[in-house]
């Protein structure tokens, strides 16, 4: 099945009205910080309520281990009559562990939560016909794709069945407590298995405030039979407010086609399984982000788009179980973005001498930076360390691996490999280090508050944490400008650094700093305090919410964005940018255009950054390159000078590796 629009539609307009769940969840490690109804945060006891179970009294907060929370007895009252029936009250989480449903699983439990849920859903609305396996790959019209998710090709895939085979056992056996039978059983759980695909094929995370994802969703047809597509034309978002379904809400844009006459006569299923919605819960809005014709499918994205090609193929793989064969994946040599997002620099690599070893070498290399990257942030998410994960990241950005990781194979030196700014995995350095910073901040004035030395001490480490935040939306910006659907994450990162920017400004320190002449000049009439919001946004919600015209003057109102931002840039980076030795080599975080595959490089685009007999040697180096390898080569713009702090780290010194197929 696929999903097509009525009419023709403009970029920027909301496809479907807000789509209440069909069933959801929170991840395990938000179940105690956020009610599991409507996904607000929780306030601290007592101002939390436990599901109410059938002979308990509505503020039954003293329960004995509750798995979940709500914020308030109507949340309380709207869910607990689905937690308790659908069994999901008697599958225990890992930190019960003494309860049989525990011991099974090892990781998060909210796909298994989930599909309790559905199964409960789909068994009210008589969706279930057993025993017709046939049934299983499709219940209400959602896809489960059992067959796929449960053949095992390699070793991953034993790891996906494993996990779908326990899960379900642990779905018979909490329906099983529920129903007060017998716990030792034999039986097959098909039904289970095929419910629990179909949660892992069709289940979306729901992000909240610009990102961080709290837990899963289900939606009816119309929203899980759009396909995927890394070059996008619509995108999502969520809606966390009760009965937001009002006027506002767009009118339904989308419509069903099928491919095959089997999904015509399930869509037949269609409608019933649309009217199972519930009242409650995050909402999900469809919008486009592309003009899409009425003859074209609309899609959205499965995976991030700022992972290159390799990885998104992997992922797409191991969860779907699909080859995407979309325009940015089946194009070759590989479009510029996922170049710039896969492609690390040799600084001590002789590309006069390339050989297989080098390529060798690279991957060895790729596989040790995801590891270090990987083991640095666990430093912070898994080990409370921000410190050292900041500290072991920026050495990784500044020096490239550490010379430790790269043993030299049979006496050869090794080259020595470090990310270029827009690498996937800079990219996601950006956004860790931009968090740990925050969070230093705060841990610092948590016991201090009101230390002068201590708040400069802060405010340093937040206004580092607001440049990662600038890098992060200028490096995503540049690789928009070659692939528009990324615009769903620059939105965010755009949003999260205006805000970091704004509450920095609002700090007490930026005042004192001010009076000081600390600050330079140029920023102190920074309008700080005086909004709580960009002034853009103010306008944008003006105009847009609640309005059917939403294409109105959108793009000049963009225009008017990226002005703001080309504005304040010179003025402010600078000053966000002067604590952090690996920032301060950034001369500015939104121009990448010195970053050039030699396909399209401009002698004009370097000139600012090197001399022209510098520029000579690069190109002749290029040509030499491309000449000599027919098949596959790598074309090295030259390392011309080993970088150091004092100088640009980037750009005179800068090399990106880039593949391509003569
Ligand atoms: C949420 S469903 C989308 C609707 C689905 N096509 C259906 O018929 O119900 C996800 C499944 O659709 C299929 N799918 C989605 N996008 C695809 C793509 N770009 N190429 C191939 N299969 C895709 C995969 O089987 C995937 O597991």
């Amino acid at each position: 099945m696929e999903m097509r629009p009525i009419d023709d539609i403009d970029i920027g307009r909301d496809l479907t009205p807000s789509l209440s769940p069909l069933a959801f969840s929170l991840y395990d490690s938000s179940l105690l910080s956020h009610c599991s109804a409507c996904f607000s945060p929780l306030c601290p006891p007592p101002h939390q309520f436990s599901p109410l179970l059938p002979s308990s009294p509505i503020n039954s907060h003293h329960a004995p281990n509750p798995s979940i929370l709500y914020c308030s007895p109507q949340c309380s009252n709207s869910d607990s009559d689905l937690h308790v029936s659908s069994a999901e009250y008697h599958l225990h989480l890992p930190h019960q562990q003494s309860h049989p449903t525990s011991c099974h699983l090892g990781g998060d439990t909210s796909d298994v939560r989930v599909a309790l849920r559905l199964l409960h859903l789909f068994e009210k609305f008589h969706l279930i016909s057993l025993p017709n396996e046939r049934r299983l790959e499709r219940i209400g019209g959602l896809m489960s794709n059992r067959d796929k998710l449960m053949s095992v090709e390699n070793e991953e895939d034993g790891d996906i069945l494993a996990k779908i085979r326990n899960g379900a056992r642990v779905m018979v056996s909490a329906r099983r407590m529920r129903d007060g039978l017998d716990l030792d059983f034999s039986g097959d759980c098909l039904l289970e298995e095929a419910v629990l695909c179909l949660v892992l094929t069709n289940a979306v995370e729901v992000q909240v405030n610009g990102g961080r994802a709290i837990g899963i969703a289900v939606y009816d047809t119309t929203f899980s039979w759009i396909n995927h597509s890394c070059s996008p034309n619509a995108c999502y978002r969520f809606s966390l407010q009760q009965n937001s379904q009002g006027s506002g809400d767009s009118p339904l844009w989308i419509t069903p086609a099928a491919t095959n006459t089997f999904d015509e006569i399930e869509a037949i299923h269609y409608g019933v399984c649309n009217k199972g919605g519930l009242e409650y819960g995050p909402r999900v809005i469809l919008r486009s982000i592309k003009v899409i014709k009425k003859s074209e499918e609309v899609s959205i994205a499965y995976t991030d788009l700022l992972q290159p090609k390799a990885m998104r193929q992997l992922e797409l793989w191991l969860k779907y179980r699909f080859i995407c064969c979309c325009r940015q994946c089946d194009t070759w040599p590989p479009t510029y973005v996922d170049h710039c997002l896969q492609e690390i620099s040799a600084v001590n690599l002789d590309c006069t001498n390339l050989s297989s070893d080098h390529n060798f070498y690279r991957d060895e290399a790729i596989r040790m930076l995801i590891d270090y990257v990987d083991d640095a942030t666990s430093e912070y998410i898994s080990f409370g360390n921000p410190e050292s994960c900041c500290e072991k990241l920026e050495n990784l950005l500044i020096h490239g691996l550490p010379d430790e990781q790269s043993e030299p194979k049979e006496n050869k030196s090794l080259p020595i490999f470090r990310l270029h700014p827009l690498h996937h995995l800079s990219l996601n350095a950006y956004t860790i280090l931009a968090s740990a910073y925050k969070i230093r901040a705060s841990d610092l004035l948590a016991p201090n508050p009101d230390t002068r030395e201590h708040q400069l001490e802060a405010f340093n480490m937040s206004r580092t944490s607001s440049a990662y935040s600038f890098l992060l939306a200028g490096a995503t910006h540049h690789l928009f400008l070659y692939e528009s659907s990324l615009i769903a994450s620059l939105a965010n990162f755009w949003t999260s650094t205006g805000e970091s920017l704004l509450s920095l400004a609002r700090s007490p320190v930026w005042n004192f700093l001010v009076k000081c002449s600390l600050i330079v000049s140029e920023l102190s009439p920074f309008p700080s305090h005086k909004f709580c919001k960009c002034a853009l946004t103010y306008k944008f919600e003006a105009n847009f919410v609640g309005s059917h015209d939403q294409n109105g003057d959108f793009e000049e109102r963009s225009r008017e964005f990226l002005d703001c931002i080309k504005n304040i840039t010179p003025r402010v980076w600078s000053f966000l940018a002067q604590k952090d030795c690996y920032l301060k080599a950034i001369k500015d975080p939104i121009d990448f255009r010195w970053i050039r595959s030699v396909k399209d490089f401009k002698i004009l685009d370097c000139k600012a950054h090197v001399g022209s007999s510098d520029m000579e040697r690069i190109v002749s180096r290029c040509e030499v390159q491309g000449c000599a390898h027919e098949e596959r080569v790598n074309i090295v713009q030259v390392h011309l000078s080993t970088p150091s702090l004092s100088d640009d780290l980037f750009g005179a010194g800068h090399e990106m590796v880039v593949e391509r197929v003569d």
